[in-house]
């Protein structure tokens, strides 16, 4: 009895990337299959080239074929990751092919991940927004939070009734930047507990009903963690990349290597680390080091992806979100303005040079 080419991606199915927990069909890294007789070739698209990962797959992955009742006698597994730099083979990640959300009028979409709630995600998407428009460009921002919108506060929107246009809304213009969250569309005190297909539907109304006019950026606050939910959405636009936010701690750093995983995993390009909570200036003008300065930063540079700056904790920042006032963060306090505006700057030459290195990209690799 010859193996089938069903039963390795049965067998596959049942295979965990692991990182990512979940399994290597569903993730779509399984680029190839061959059978020789009793040997299977595979090629595989993995998030990094590390040689632990690719000895644990190869370890599972095995195992898993060895079990096919027809007989596999050999497994051969070449590794590619999505990534053009270091010979991957493939060309640069792409955006996804979604049955998605069409937004003609917006040139980038960028989506703020975290692997770990309370990071300071939607601090860091605010003021990205915010910083971004300072600078003249056309902005957008998307609360993609559902379980805890927090724009409606951040923004200030909870002071202005939500208005629609026909089946459209109509975004709020606060701070030069045109918002929306569904957690100005519900009320208050009740809790959105949605299960996944719900959460992606209502997401997809959200962005999709939402009359945003031409922007050059649309900044998305996703939902933290490497979930269902914030995979889906993620897959659901045409992103042109994606910004991760981490505090500094080795456990905040291990979370959010799963969140570039992800990314990585769909194809989405990281543009950039922002390390957030990184230091603390006291009364007494001393730096206090809390959380390990710099954690997010080395992450960022062993990963192989930009850094685009630190943001100190600082009482104005979190009295500025809980005010709904983002744009008093640029007027005041110089060093955190400068430490914000560094940030939209920082992330709009990553936009500039994935565009080019897209521009000039090798044609993508034929896998039959
Ligand atoms: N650098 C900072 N300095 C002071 N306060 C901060 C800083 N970053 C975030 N905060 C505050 O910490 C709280 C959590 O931040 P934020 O809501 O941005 O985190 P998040 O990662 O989006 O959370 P969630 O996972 O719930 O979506 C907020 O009150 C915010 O104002």
């Amino acid at each position: 009895m010859s193996i089938s080419q069903q039963q390795v991606m049965e067998a596959l199915g049942g295979v965990l990337d692991p990182e990512l927990q979940r399994d290597l069909v569903t993730l779509n890294m399984v680029r190839h299959v061959s059978i020789d007789g009793g040997v299977v070739r595979l090629q595989l698209k993995v998030s990094s080239l590390h040689e632990s990962l690719k000895s644990e797959l190869r370890s599972r992955v095995t195992a898993a074929l060895r079990g096919i009742e027809a007989g596999v006698e050999g497994v051969e597994i070449e590794f590619t990751t999505g990534l053009a730099q270091g010979g991957g083979g493939e060309s640069k990640p792409k955006q996804p092919e979604s049955e998605g959300v069409d937004l003609p009028g917006v040139k980038h979409i960028i989506a703020v991940g975290a692997g770990k709630g309370g990071v300071g995600k939607s601090t860091v998407s605010v003021n990205l927004a915010v910083g971004l428009a300072r600078q003249g460009a056309k902005v957008g921002i998307l609360d993609g939070d559902i379980y805890g919108p927090s724009l409606p506060t951040m923004m200030g929107l909870d002071r202005f009734e939500a208005k629609a246009e026909g089946k459209h809304l109509l975004p709020f213009e606060v701070h030069g930047v045109k918002a929306m969250s569904l957690g100005s569309l519900v009320e208050d005190e009740k809790p959105l507990i949605w299960r996944g297909p719900m959460a992606h539907g209502a997401f997809r109304q959200l962005i999709s009903q939402t009359l945003w006019g031409d922007l050059d950026y649309l900044i998305i606050d996703l939902p933290p963690g490497t979930g269902d939910v914030p995979l889906t959405m993620a897959q659901l636009l045409p992103l042109t990349g994606a910004v991760v936010v981490c505090t500094p701690q080795k456990v905040a750093q291990d979370d959010a290597r799963r969140a570039v995983a992800m990314f990585r995993q769909m194809r989405i390009e990281v543009l950039g680390v922002v390390e957030n909570m990184s230091y603390f200036i006291g009364d007494d003008g001393k730096e206090y080091d809390i959380f390990g300065k710099g954690g997010a930063e080395l992450m960022a540079q062993q990963s192989g992806i930009p850094f685009l700056g630190r943001i100190p904790i600082n009482t104005a920042l979190r009295y500025n979100a809980d005010a709904g006032d983002p744009s008093a963060n640029f007027t005041g306090d110089d060093a955190l303005a400068r430490d914000l505006s560094e940030l939209s700057r920082g992330l709009v030459s990553q936009v500039s040079m994935h565009l080019m290195s897209e521009a000039a990209d090798r044609p993508t690799l034929n896998v039959t």
